[in-house]
């Protein structure tokens, strides 16, 4: 009744890849003495990997909405400033969704219940932005002036370009990691530093400051560096330091250029900064 060693190992080892599961269900298992028997312990393993990442995603989900209700909370009582709560939430919700990804197994789907959060806001915010719901801590927390119809521009698109790291870049490239952290790292420092600081503004641009480009440029840049030191250490990403550090450099210049451009009016900078920053990596990072 007690199950061979290699199950007892199966059943504990790592979520099995659904290629391991199909593998041993096939009729070649039995044939290299893996029998039957092992196939009751794979069952659970790839169920126990579901229902790990279903708990994750349900995790990352409850401090999605946790983060949104604590600023909406602190702008309630006025300890902070609308403008200042929706910022900080700016840039706080994408380093926090990157910071969560190692939560999710190694399970090739892992991805999939990652961008299942951002997916979740995506609609949440098109309900809120449509008028069909009406969250009024959401809306407060994530707008400049309480106008629902603005989740449907800058919010929007920023969980929409989360929801695509996720899925096409994942833990194992750079390029989502560099572009969630200048989006929402770097446009969101830009934005704190260029309203308080920013009376030098630049030549091309007048809506936009020196103050504020330089911010983006440097808290872009050591959040890009800190962000990919940290998927280093936890082994998904393998990067030369000595290439890497000048590629960000290079990376966090030429977000920060695009982001200074006059053309929010044409395309958001939630759209412009994030997906200038993956072209740029991906030249960089031969990724
Ligand atoms: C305020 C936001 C964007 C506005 O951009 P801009 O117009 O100022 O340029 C961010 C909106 C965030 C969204 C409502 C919530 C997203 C949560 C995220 C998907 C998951 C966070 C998980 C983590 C564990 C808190
Ligand atoms: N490079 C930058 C970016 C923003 N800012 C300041 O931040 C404000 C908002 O910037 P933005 O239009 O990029 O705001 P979002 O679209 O990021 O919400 C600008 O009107 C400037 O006052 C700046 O001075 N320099």
């Amino acid at each position: 009744r007690t199950p061979p060693p290699c199950a007892t190992f199966l059943r504990w080892s790592k979520p099995l890849t659904d290629g391991t599961v199909r593998f041993l269900r096939s009729p070649v298992a039995p044939a290299i003495g893996l029998d039957q028997r092992v196939s009751r312990f794979v069952a659970p393993a790839a169920a126990e990997d579901l229902l790990y990442n279903a708990g994750a995603t349900v995790g990352v989900l409850g401090g999605a909405y946790a983060l949104v209700r604590s600023f909406d909370e602190l702008t309630r009582r006025n300890i902070l400033h609308q403008g200042l709560s929706r910022k900080l939430v700016h840039i706080l919700s994408g380093l926090l969704f990157l910071f969560s990804w190692p939560i999710f197994s190694n399970s090739p789907k892992a991805r999939y219940f990652a961008a299942f959060v951002p997916l979740v806001n995506c609609l949440r915010l098109l309900a809120n932005g449509l008028s069909l719901a009406s969250d009024e801590g959401l809306i407060k927390s994530v707008t400049r002036d309480g106008d629902p119809l603005e989740l449907l521009r800058g919010p929007l698109y920023y969980v929409l370009i989360l929801t695509l790291c996720a899925l096409v870049f994942w833990r194992e490239s750079p390029i989502g990691v560099v572009s969630l952290a200048m989006m929402s790292g770097g446009d969101g420092v830009a934005d704190i530093i260029g309203r308080r600081y920013g009376s030098m503004k630049i030549p091309y641009n007048q809506n936009k400051s020196w103050a504020g480009s330089i911010s983006m440029l440097v808290f872009g840049f050591f959040v890009s560096i800190g962000m990919l030191y940290y998927y280093s250490v936890l082994g998904y990403i393998h990067l030369d330091w000595t290439s890497t550090v000048p590629r960000v450099a290079l990376i966090s210049f030429v977000a920060t250029i695009v982001e200074s451009l006059p053309i929010t009016e044409v395309v958001d900078d939630n759209i412009s900064v994030p997906l200038v920053t993956m072209a740029v990596a991906f030249f960089t990072f031969r990724y």
